[in-house]
């Protein structure tokens, strides 16, 4: 039975029982002591640190600044004083859905937007024709990258052959979760036909995490690395690793049972690697999940770096918690407290010594607390992406844009650098606090006049 007290994260139940405790053996001092001196840490070591240490019942206040001020140095060894963000758009293509994660709110199910049905819905799936007119009005105001994650829509398939192999299953829909997209009051197209619909002017496009891969490859043996190979001739340019939320099985088991399990998520993570596209990676945290888990997590995602050193940066999620089952059915009362998401974030700059960028998502926790976490490890402010229904469908609250000029208030208030990236952080541009307007310029179209008027 694990014990709630010691550690546990807050919001989480005390009645779920896990083999994985967040205690350990290694004294703080000891682990904080190698964080310092930049030694590699174990995860022994990251335990000590995100939980403060196991002498201590809960988060001791004072040994939390130690490690936040170790991390933030950390940081600015790494890189510097120069905080980054990428003028993106978000679009997401469908909510139809049947995976059924408990801590998501996104998803639609998928039934209602059968033709035949008639159930009210607030679900959408967009056209390619949509798509594509989206993408090129924000590539034409000058973002650079389009991000695009969506529902796993039983109608979606890699290209026709995929269409035709999942047909030829005695029961699609329960064998491999297929219905025909005749079936479908607005057809999905196909993964395929979608990058190339997003893939206009030039923009880079992000797309197609794991589970979205899994969903392109059901059915067949082919190996990650072809499917992704296909999606890249077709436009792809790089891979989100959503998907993760916590990459340790006896997590998924109970927030996300119908998702691929970890080493699947790995072995997709890698496909895309070896089809060349750079990825993220991401933790979505302050569920169920206690302190030991989150720092295997950080584990399984050093390994991956170490293997394949394709990770941008590493984008920390913290659970919104207020529309989502886990919340409605009484399995978590609450999400990650403010001393958490610090030590979250300060913890992953000093366990991942290998990605050198740490993402603060002003989404998930607004400008203030944003902020905040660019003093305790964090180098990267998310981007501008215009649009957003993850995070606000599950009662979220902070809006769905920033501006550039929002960037560069926010930014230089804190005493830092802003800069425009693009996704891979290939192309860094300072930006001129004193100019106005500012708008970026690293978008095939972008001439620095702001991308919101
Ligand atoms: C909504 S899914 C869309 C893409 C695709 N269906 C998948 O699962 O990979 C993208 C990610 O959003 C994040 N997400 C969903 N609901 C969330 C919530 N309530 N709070 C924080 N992040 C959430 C999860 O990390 C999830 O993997
Ligand atoms: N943190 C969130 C992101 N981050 C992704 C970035 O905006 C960008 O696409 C990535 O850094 C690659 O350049 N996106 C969301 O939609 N929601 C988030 O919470
Ligand atoms: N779509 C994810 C965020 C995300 C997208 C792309 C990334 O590379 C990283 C994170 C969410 O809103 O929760
Ligand atoms: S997280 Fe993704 S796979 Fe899971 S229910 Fe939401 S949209 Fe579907």
């Amino acid at each position: 039975m694990l014990e709630p007290a010691s550690g546990a994260a807050s919001g989480s139940p005390d009645t779920i029982e896990f083999d994985h405790v967040p205690e350990t053996d290694q004294a703080f001092e000891n682990a904080l002591a190698k964080a310092r001196d930049g030694e590699r840490l174990s995860v022994e070591d990251g335990v000590a640190l995100i939980t403060t240490g196991s002498d201590v019942d809960g988060i001791d206040t004072d040994r939390k600044e130690r490690v936040l001020e170790a991390a933030d140095r950390r940081r600015a060894e790494v890189v510097g004083e120069e905080v980054t963000f990428v003028a993106n758009l978000n679009n997401n293509v469908t909510t139809a859905c049947n995976t059924g994660c408990l801590f998501c709110n996104f998803k639609d199910t998928a039934a209602n937007f059968e033709s035949d049905s008639n159930v009210d819905h607030a679900g959408f799936t967009k056209t390619l024709d949509e798509s594509r007119e989206v993408v090129r009005d924000a590539v034409d105001r000058g973002v650079s990258e389009v991000t695009s994650v969506s529902g796993l829509h039983p109608g979606l398939a890699l290209d026709d052959e995929h269409h035709e192999i999942l047909r030829s299953f005695d029961n699609p829909a329960s064998d491999v979760n297929y219905k025909p997209p005749e079936q479908y009051e607005t057809p999905p197209g196909t993964y395929i036909e979608q990058m190339r619909a997003m893939s206009v002017g030039g923009v880079h496009l992000h797309s197609m995490t794991p589970e979205e891969a899994y969903h392109a490859n059901r059915g067949t043996d082919r190996s990650y690395e072809t499917v992704y190979r296909r999606l890249a001739d077709a436009g792809l340019d790089s891979a989100p690793g959503t998907a993760a939320e916590i990459l340790v099985d006896e997590v998924r088991d109970v927030i996300c049972p119908g998702k691929i399990d970890t080493g699947e998520w790995i072995a997709a993570m890698e496909g895309a690697v070896a089809a060349g596209l750079p990825v993220t990676a991401t933790m979505m945290y302050g569920h169920v999940e206690n302190e030991r888990h989150r720092v295997l997590h950080l584990d399984r995602i050093r390994r991956l770096q170490d293997r394949t050193g394709a990770i941008t940066e590493f984008v920390p999620l913290s659970f919104i918690y207020q529309q989502t089952p886990l919340y409605e059915r009484g399995i978590v009362s609450g999400g990650a407290s403010d001393a958490e998401d610090e030590l979250l974030i300060a913890v992953s700059r000093l366990f991942l010594d290998n990605v050198d960028h740490i993402q603060s998502s002003w989404v998930k926790f607004g400008d203030e607390k944003g902020l905040k976490l660019l003093n305790c490890g964090a180098d990267d402010f998310m981007g501008t992406i215009l649009s957003e229904e993850i995070t606000k469908r599950a009662g979220g609250s902070y809006g769905e844009f920033r501006s550039f000029a929002d960037y560069v208030d926010m930014i230089s208030a804190i005493g830092r650098v802003p800069v425009e990236r693009s996704m891979d952080y290939e192309e860094c541009r300072r930006l001129d606090p004193d100019a106005n307007p500012v708008g970026p310029v690293l978008g095939p179209r972008a001439d620095g006049t702001p991308l919101l008027s």
